[in-house]
């Protein structure tokens, strides 16, 4: 039986709403690669999806990216029931809401750092005027304003998936969709880029990610855990974000010292992160600068 989701916070706007989606495949034998799939990803949440190998997770990826349509339930990208559009509109639909991240980078090897962030802008018709300027700023942005020109064969393996990172943003899609995005770096440079998506996400950007890492998926709020196609349990990983969690400030204090009042940081920036440095679990801030006296 596949787990049901648990309540999010009522007028929190779903970007993406999965109902009772199957997807069988006929090669040989049927195979349910997605067996009653019911999800939803809530403006500005950070999900992770994990599951072992013919799970379903790429199948999962491929619907939410509108790049495969169910063949029973239904699959809503803004309000947009994808499985009713057509092949053109749902390209449409893809190239404005949706940013891809893959683990190979999947970057044109030829062109620059910038030119290949302004590509999903070519697609999508937007006008020469301003193109290279949204493209400087993102990668500048993600940390790469002094490697515009540089063309990928050039830049780290980090530095490919931050330019893939920048080239996603470039459209403002609503949903960003990561597929092992770290499949790729070493585990320094990987975390690095888990920073990066939760700045992201701390701003507000909705992220859906495939990963086999525990410890990656940890940078989400909550997991997703497919078995067999379906979900098998949703892991929720105690992150305080939606301002429909906001309490008052004194039951969020700091972790060590809950009388304390909380560092002005504290209480904004949907209370995940204490100026910059991220919450672990529900509230805790473990930087004691902010917290004058405490002593660890
Ligand atoms: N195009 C296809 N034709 C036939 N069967 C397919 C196709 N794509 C996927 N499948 C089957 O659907 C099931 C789910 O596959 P999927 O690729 O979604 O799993 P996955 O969790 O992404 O696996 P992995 O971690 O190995 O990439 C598997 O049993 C797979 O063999």
């Amino acid at each position: 039986m596949a787990a049901t989701e648990t309540q999010r916070p009522e007028h929190t706007e779903a970007v993406v709403e999965l109902s009772s989606v199957r997807r069988t495949y006929y090669l040989g034998e049927p195979v349910d690669a997605l067996d009653g799939v019911s999800l939803s990803l809530p403006e500005g949440s950070f999900t992770a999806v994990m599951g072992p190998s013919g799970s379903g997770k790429s199948t999962l990826m491929n619907m939410i990216g509108c790049l495969d349509t169910p063949d029973e339930g239904t699959v809503t990208v803004n309000n947009q029931d994808v499985g009713s559009l057509s092949d053109g509109k749902r390209a449409r639909l893809r190239g404005a809401e949706l940013g891809f991240i893959f683990q190979q980078f999947n970057l044109l090897p030829r062109l620059r750092a910038a030119e290949n962030v302004t590509l999903p802008m070519v697609f999508q018709n937007v006008v020469d005027e301003g193109r290279r300027e949204r493209a400087e700023d993102l990668l500048s942005r993600v940390g790469l304003g002094d490697r515009l020109d540089h063309t990928p064969p050039e830049l780290s393996g980090g530095q490919r998936q931050r330019v893939a990172i920048a080239r996603a943003l470039v459209n403002e899609p609503s949903l960003l969709l990561a597929d092992e995005p770290t499949g790729n770096l070493d585990t320094e440079t990987g975390s690095t880029i888990m920073g990066l998506f939760e700045e992201l996400n701390q701003e507000g950007r909705t992220i859906l990610m495939v990963t086999h890492e525990r410890h990656i998926a940890e940078h989400a709020d909550r997991i997703v855990h497919l078995v067999d196609g379906q979900i098998e349990e949703i892991e929720e990983l105690g992150v305080i974000r939606h301002e429909t969690h906001r309490e008052p400030a004194h039951l969020l204090a700091c972790h060590h010292r809950p009388q304390a009042p909380l560092h002005a940081d504290c209480r904004r920036s949907h209370h995940r992160y204490c100026g910059g440095h991220r919450l672990h679990g529900v509230g805790r801030c473990l930087r004691a600068e902010h917290h004058p006296g405490f002593r660890g």
